[in-house]
């Protein structure tokens, strides 16, 4: 049996002996990787948080005390170690383990929201309900250095600083990594100490040579040490905290587990607001991680354990974007692009190789790349600002105030728009398509392939007077399908026999709207497919359609409240047509973990499924005039 097996729960941890807990570290590494090998998944991060969260479980008493994860990619140590290893080869399948922190599987867990950058005003919440209620508890918060680039956590940091009565420990997980070496003035404060670790050992050793020369020694050794703070605050960081009024211990060496917990234990004396500074690395203990240049495997798809070489992803979506940003680029000297801190991810590694000073990489700061790019719109430029779907809307504001009051000419290309899935909830791109119809002279385009991808960005490119967003999902695209006619600035994929069912497909969900209208066809029902391309604002020649139709089907991946479908159906009432309208989308709910195609198939976005429903409803139809009936409220 191993040491791992005899763990079922934090406490079992207390009587293990230091080299014990090395054994362990070392049982878990294993698990980690066997695990991450077959499915992939973030072994980098939890590679790095090893030793640190055995540390935190043995010093604190979770659940009483609460541990909370920033992003939570890296609590997978924290489950093995909270009673769930046997359940990790079911990591991040449906119906398994969730790869965040979930509620319903323990009560270890609280925050399941991977949006960065939260951690510490959760934190901040905890500990003065705590110290409100009475309660003896601590609160301990782990924030990534990348995290740390996000504007939340300074506005957590600003309150958390004069909460005196807060027991809350602050572990910075400092890696110097988001995904690339994490950027800015904060992380150069935390590199610069990174790289200088041994000044202590130096200045130890000048301070043993000095005190040993009579009379000037001692005196100079104290100008030293007076240089030391300085020295020390110029190298490290903590004058950066210690500035704001928060206690600072480290920086400590994460991967000691004997010294993280000593560490612990100093800041949990404290019994105010304390930051441990914990230096690790990202895929510390697994040669491939630590070696892999782009992101030290922080979240690299299924690979080979001998060799670390992943299993080819195939070509996705991001990569004609890729491509076809490059290609914008050399013609436009005008167009920048912009990342929050995932230059590869989002496919933005290629234009800041052939134009570094036209890239930027922010940090995990979307509000201020949004504002940002608004800026660089005003001085001339043409941003393209890169983000999963789900990021932006914390930049909603940004969007609505910032980019289209102003007018400017600003991109937003949003990958992973839809049903991601392996992610959890908070993951889904599937809101941007509501959020964003509020938004006055936005336009907004969603391309059903990789052809109309190329297409869509760049016209978008050539509007400099709004916003403009180019959305698509996660995995690879379809093949191109070349429209038949058109209908307005609309593509009409299929138009054949009666116009009984117009089906307005957006983007993805074209290639699903195909398998419908076969299947519809094959039921003698006359059928219109048509790609609206820009979704906002309606294509008037798509409102003419449904009007000479006896029913309308509008499709997307997107929360069905207020997505395309809705706002389509409002334009139709108040244009005077009354064809019936069935909105067909995402559930708006959140939505349990599991393959983008497995929750594509349980929500009914599949061609059988809608085909099924429109003959089912179009043969329950009397009078030849279809009941109006809408699925969902608008
Ligand atoms: C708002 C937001 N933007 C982007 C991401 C994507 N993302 C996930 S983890 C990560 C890097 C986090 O770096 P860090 O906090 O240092 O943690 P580490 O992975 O190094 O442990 C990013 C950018 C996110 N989860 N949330
Ligand atoms: C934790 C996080 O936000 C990202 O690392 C996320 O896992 C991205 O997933 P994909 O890039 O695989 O879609
Ligand atoms: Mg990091």
């Amino acid at each position: 049996m191993s040491l791992l097996d005899s763990i079922a729960g934090p406490r079992d941890l207390r009587a293990l002996t230091p080299e014990e807990l090395e054994v362990l570290a070392a049982e878990i590494r294993d698990l980690l990787v066997q695990t991450c090998s077959r499915i992939g998944g973030h072994l980098g991060p939890n590679l790095g948080v090893v030793e640190l969260t055995l540390a935190i479980h043995r010093v604190f008493d979770s659940p009483r005390d609460r541990v909370v994860f920033d992003t939570g990619h890296q609590s997978y140590v924290h489950k093995i170690l909270t009673g769930r290893g046997g359940q990790f080869d079911g990591l991040r399948k449906e119906g398994g383990l969730s790869g965040y922190p979930s509620q319903a599987e323990s009560d270890h867990d609280i925050v399941e929201n991977s949006h960065a950058s939260t951690a510490l005003s959760y934190a901040d919440g905890l500990a003065k309900a705590y110290a409100i209620r009475g309660e003896d508890r601590h609160t301990v918060a782990v924030i990534g250095d990348g995290a740390l680039t996000g504007g939340m956590a300074w506005e957590a940091l600003n309150n958390i600083a004069i909460a005196k009565d807060s027991r809350l420990v602050i572990v910075v997980n400092d890696n110097g990594r988001s995904y690339t070496p994490t950027i800015g003035g904060l992380a150069n404060a935390l590199t610069t100490l990174r790289t200088n670790p041994r000044y202590e050992q130096v200045l130890d050793l000048v301070k043993k040579r000095l005190n040993a020369v009579p009379g000037v020694g001692p005196a100079a050794y104290d100008a030293l040490h007076a240089m030391k703070k300085g020295l020390k605050d110029a190298l490290a960081p903590q004058g950066l905290f210690e500035d704001l009024g928060l206690k600072y211990v480290g920086p400590v060496d994460g991967h000691d587990t004997v010294a993280m917990e000593a560490a612990l234990e100093k800041a949990k004396r404290f019994g105010g607001p304390v930051i441990v500074h914990a230096l690790t690395r990202k895929g510390f203990g697994y040669d491939a991680a630590e070696r892999h240049e782009a992101d030290q495997f922080h979240s690299p798809q299924p690979f080979d354990i001998e060799t670390g070489e992943e299993k080819a992803r195939g070509r996705i979506w991001t990569d004609v974007f890729s491509d076809e940003i490059v290609r914008i680029g050399q013609r436009r000297k005008d167009v920048v692009a912009i990342t929050a801190a995932m230059m590869h991810p989002v496919g933005l590694d290629h234009f800041q190789a052939r134009f570094p000073e036209r890239t930027f990489d922010v940090g995990i700061a979307e509000q201020h790349a949004a504002t940002s790019a608004a800026g660089l719109a005003m001085g001339g430029l043409h941003p393209v600002v890169a983000v999963y779907a789900t990021f932006l809307n914390r930049a909603f504001d940004q969007v609505l105030m910032d980019c289209a009051l102003h007018r400017t000419g600003v991109t937003f290309v949003l990958d992973r728009a839809g049903v991601t899935g392996d992610d959890g909830a908070s993951h889904n791109g599937m809101w941007d398509m509501s959020v964003l119809q509020v938004v006055p002279g936005l336009r907004l385009a969603a391309p059903r392939d990789a052809a109309r991808l190329r297409e869509l960005l760049n016209e978008a490119l050539e509007v400099d007077d709004a916003p403009t967003v180019v959305r698509f999902p996660k995995g690879p695209p379809p093949a191109d399908v070349e429209a038949v006619g058109k209908a307005g600035g609309a593509d009409v994929l299929v138009r054949n026999g009666t116009k009984d069912v117009l089906v307005v497909a957006v983007g993805s969900m074209n290639e699903v709207a195909l398998g419908v209208a076969d299947r519809l066809v094959a039921q003698g029902i006359g059928v219109t497919v048509v790609d609206p391309r820009w979704v906002k604002p309606v294509d008037p020649a798509i409102v003419e359609l449904a009007r000479e139709h006896r029913l309308v089907v509008s499709v997307e991946d997107n929360g069905i409240v207020g997505g395309c479908g809705s706002v389509l159906l409002q334009t139709l009432v108040e244009a005077g047509v009354t064809t019936p309208v069935r909105l067909r989308g995402i559930p708006q709910e959140f939505l349990q973990h599991a393959k983008r195609a497995a929750i594509l198939e349980r929500i009914g976005l599949t061609p059988q499924a809608l085909a099924l429903d429109i003959v089912e409803y179009m043969t329950s139809a009397d009078d030849g005039r279809l009941p109006v009936d809408v699925d969902h409220p608008v």
